[in-house]
């Protein structure tokens, strides 16, 4: 089926917005409406709809004449498989010994890099993000530091990057959680597409809340690559799950939260190891050395 886009542009974001809301108006009506500012200091906004079918060009005239607007600018856009698109526009990421690449990359895996094959789908996670990127490092670094053998969890695994990163480079089985359904969906799927059946085992959980998790206690390493309040929140149960030496690779905290986050895991036992800037991203290794403090 044809998508056909209608835009225009016209002064000040009132009249835009009031623009887009009588676009809603017309018959057919658009299959969504878009307002955006023109980033040029111009003052301009950019006003459109998408429709299903040809639009109605003579009610769309009327609309831009009565809101003092350019014509509209009708075109057809061309049937695209976006999801194709995408897949196909994501560039593979290098993160230390880790090569993150979709199918169509497959045959630019460098030899001798750990290969995690991860198709652009409804989950975060396919390396390009700072936060993603930094917990790779890390995950990195402390292989190369020559630590082995670690029991790891993943929380907020979404396609399971992180898990099975670990899972390439470690024996034991990586345990995965999100709190998303369908993360943990796409997650499952990524690991079979990696045969990394048995070794990455993913479960759907809000932090440490499922049994496979609290039966694995303790762990030596505990991804967290979520927001700073699901973090802290989290705190508390990592002083208690992850082992005295053991570590937390946390990101997903904008540069300025880093302190508060440092605060909440020293008061959980944890001091920083390492810490990595990715544009307004920071990644924290810390180590847990002490019993918490409360
Ligand atoms: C930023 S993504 C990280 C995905 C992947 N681990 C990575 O590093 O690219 C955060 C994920 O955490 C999940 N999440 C957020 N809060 C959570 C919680 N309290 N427990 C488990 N999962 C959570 C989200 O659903 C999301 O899939």
């Amino acid at each position: 089926m044809a998508t056909y886009t209608a835009l225009t542009t016209l002064r000040g974001r009132e009249p835009a917005e009031a623009l887009g809301e009588a676009l809603e108006e017309l018959d057919p009506a658009p299959t969504g409406v878009g307002v955006f500012e023109i980033e040029d200091d111009s003052g301009l906004w950019e006003v459109g709809g998408y429709f299903d079918a040809p639009p109605d060009e003579i009610g769309l005239a009327l609309l831009a004449a009565s809101w003092g607007a350019a014509d509209f600018a009708v075109s057809e856009v061309p049937d695209t498989d976006w999801v194709d698109k995408v897949r196909r526009e994501l560039t593979p990421v290098e993160a230390g010994r880790f090569f993150v690449y979709g199918s169509h990359d497959a045959d630019k895996v460098p030899e001798g890099a750990e290969p995690l094959l991860i198709e652009a789908a409804m989950a975060f996670g396919t390396g390009h993000h700072g936060t993603t990127l930094g917990c790779l490092r890390a995950l990195d670094r402390l292989a190369t530091a020559g630590v082995e053998g670690q029991r790891v969890a993943d929380i907020g695994c979404g396609t399971a990057v992180l898990a099975m990163a670990a899972a390439r480079i470690w024996p034991n089985p990586v345990l995965a959680s999100d709190i998303d359904a369908v993360a943990v969906e796409v997650a499952e799927a990524n690991v079979r597409a990696n045969d990394l059946e048995g070794r990455v085992i993913c479960v759907e959980a809000t932090g440490f809340d499922h049994p496979r998790l609290a039966e694995a206690v303790p762990f030596d390493l505990v991804f967290a690559n979520i927001l700073l309040a699901p973090l802290v929140a989290l705190a508390p149960d990592m002083g208690r799950v992850v082992a005295t030496g053991g570590r937390a690779i946390l990101s997903g905290i904008l540069t300025r939260q880093a302190d508060e986050t440092v605060a909440a895991y020293r008061d959980a036992g944890f001091e920083v190891e390492h810490r990595e800037e990715i544009g307004d991203w920071v990644t924290l290794t810390l180590r847990r050395d002490a019993e918490a403090s409360s």
